[in-house]
């Protein structure tokens, strides 16, 4: 589906969807307890519709009825995973998180599983995984592409070590399934662990579900063997990743107003607010978050821990005084596209002065973007920033290939329209 978008400043109030992040981790919480639980305020998605039907294929029974909202579902989940009668073959869709969340967890379930995704799944690093596996008492398979990949056995109570600046996932994954087995493990980092906060997100969610651990330092966490999750009533946050591209909004358009976040979150993606912050945007954290029209001033963002927000922060940097620097950001090449080189080819193509560096990207604001044809690469991040672009352009902007919003944001191009903006179908 391509989209023609009409240069319009966007203005208005928005209820942000509810983290993927935090989604995919209570369901799959909720799945390893005995018992029944809630999960409620989940945004649907692709990707968390791959962990649910993961999940329910490995044993779970979830059910999943409209929260009110639109867009909004309600879980519940009678977990317990078990060895199926027969060996299962798992969709994962594009969604990294539910392969490598669920890849430690299916070892948990008992089961012989192959995985198989779409888009670029296939070609999203696995080697930390095949590395551990090798030293412990798991099998696997693999196709050069990396999927499909057949995956058996058990995983060995002792000393996991992997790299930290490949994907935090791996961590994730990983203490999502040590809990369970018979005896006490260490999980630690080779290198810096990057995307750090997503392993808190991770320990913290284990925490509400009674799973104790102990994080010894960024990259280093002792995991008690012989544990228990709890069912329960749970609840997940507003998304700082999906708010920040209305917030940037607001920033080159008019005022935008973002409700449903919670101050007190471990989402490494609040990082936005101080970015704009920094940059001298007109921020304000209330109740909600609104941000004002202001100009920004360039400066060097460090985006090893908020990985996510390099497409949209490239957009901002686009239309900013000076010159931006956005560093440690190598992984971002890693995502559902290469989002470094896509954002420098694809905002390029619209008059702006992105350039691509090994780890990074170089950007020198420009006064106004021109509009044109513009490629979203199968990624909802990079649609969603060339959308929210489209308010400083001269001239329209063609977005080719929009719905690939749904992966985690299907309501983006309504929310977009009630926000003012002005959108025809192409053809
Ligand atoms: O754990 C998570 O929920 C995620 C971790 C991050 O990945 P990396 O750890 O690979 O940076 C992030 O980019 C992804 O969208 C979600
Ligand atoms: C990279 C992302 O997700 P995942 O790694 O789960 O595919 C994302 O949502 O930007």
């Amino acid at each position: 589906m391509n989209l023609v978008l009409t240069p319009k400043k966007l203005t208005g109030t928005i209820t942000v969807p509810s983290s993927k992040s935090q989604g995919h981790r209570e369901l799959i919480c909720a799945a390893l307890a005995q018992g029944e639980s809630i999960v409620e305020n989940i945004t649907a998605s692709e990707d968390i519709a791959a962990t649910c039907r993961i999940l329910r294929q490995m044993g779970a029974a979830i059910q999943e009825i409209p929260d009110g909202k639109s867009n909004r579902m309600k879980y519940y989940v009678h977990g317990g995973l078990h060895k199926q009668e027969t060996p299962l073959t798992v969709h994962c869709g594009e969604s990294g998180s539910t392969l490598r969340f669920l890849i430690p967890v299916g070892l948990i379930s008992g089961n012989t599983v192959t995985y198989i995704g779409s888009g670029r799944l296939a070609e999203r690093p696995l080697q930390p995984y095949y590395d551990v596996f090798d030293k412990c008492d798991v099998h696997y398979e693999r196709q050069e592409k990396g999927l499909p990949l057949q995956v058996f056995g058990g995983l060995t109570p002792g000393r996991y070590a992997l790299p930290g600046n490949i994907s935090s996932q791996f961590f994730t994954g990983l203490l999502l399934a040590l809990p369970l087995i018979q005896g006490d493990s260490l999980l630690c980092s080779t290198t810096t662990l990057e995307s750090a906060s997503y392993v808190d997100m991770t320990l913290a969610c284990l925490k509400k579900h009674g799973i104790a651990t102990e994080k010894k330092e960024n990259g280093i966490y002792f995991i008690p063997g012989q544990q228990h999750f709890q069912a329960g009533n749970y609840m997940t946050e507003g998304d700082y990743s999906q708010a920040a591209f209305w917030l940037a909004a607001g920033i080159i358009g008019k005022k935008i107003c973002c409700q449903g976040l919670q101050s007190e979150t471990c989402q490494g993606d609040k990082a936005i607010i101080s970015i704009i912050r920094r940059m001298g945007g007109s921020i304000h954290t209330e109740d909600s978050i609104i941000t004002t029209a202001s100009k920004l001033q360039g400066m060097v963002i460090d985006a090893a821990d908020c990985p996510d927000l390099v497409p949209i922060l490239t957009v901002l940097a686009s239309v900013s005084r000076g010159i931006t620097h956005i560093i440690h950001a190598g992984r971002v090449r890693l995502k559902e596209c290469d989002r470094l080189h896509a954002m420098a080819v694809e905002l390029n193509k619209l008059g702006a002065d992105v350039r691509e560096e090994p780890e990074g990207l170089l950007i020198r604001g420009v006064d106004h973007l021109r509009g044109g044809r513009v490629n979203a690469w199968g990624d909802h991040r990079i649609a969603m920033s060339l959308a929210i672009a489209a308010q400083c352009c001269n001239d329209k902007v063609i977005v080719e290939g929009a719905e690939c919003v749904r992966k985690s944001y299907p309501g983006f191009w309504s929310d977009y329209a009630e926000l003012g903006g002005i959108i025809e179908k192409e053809g």
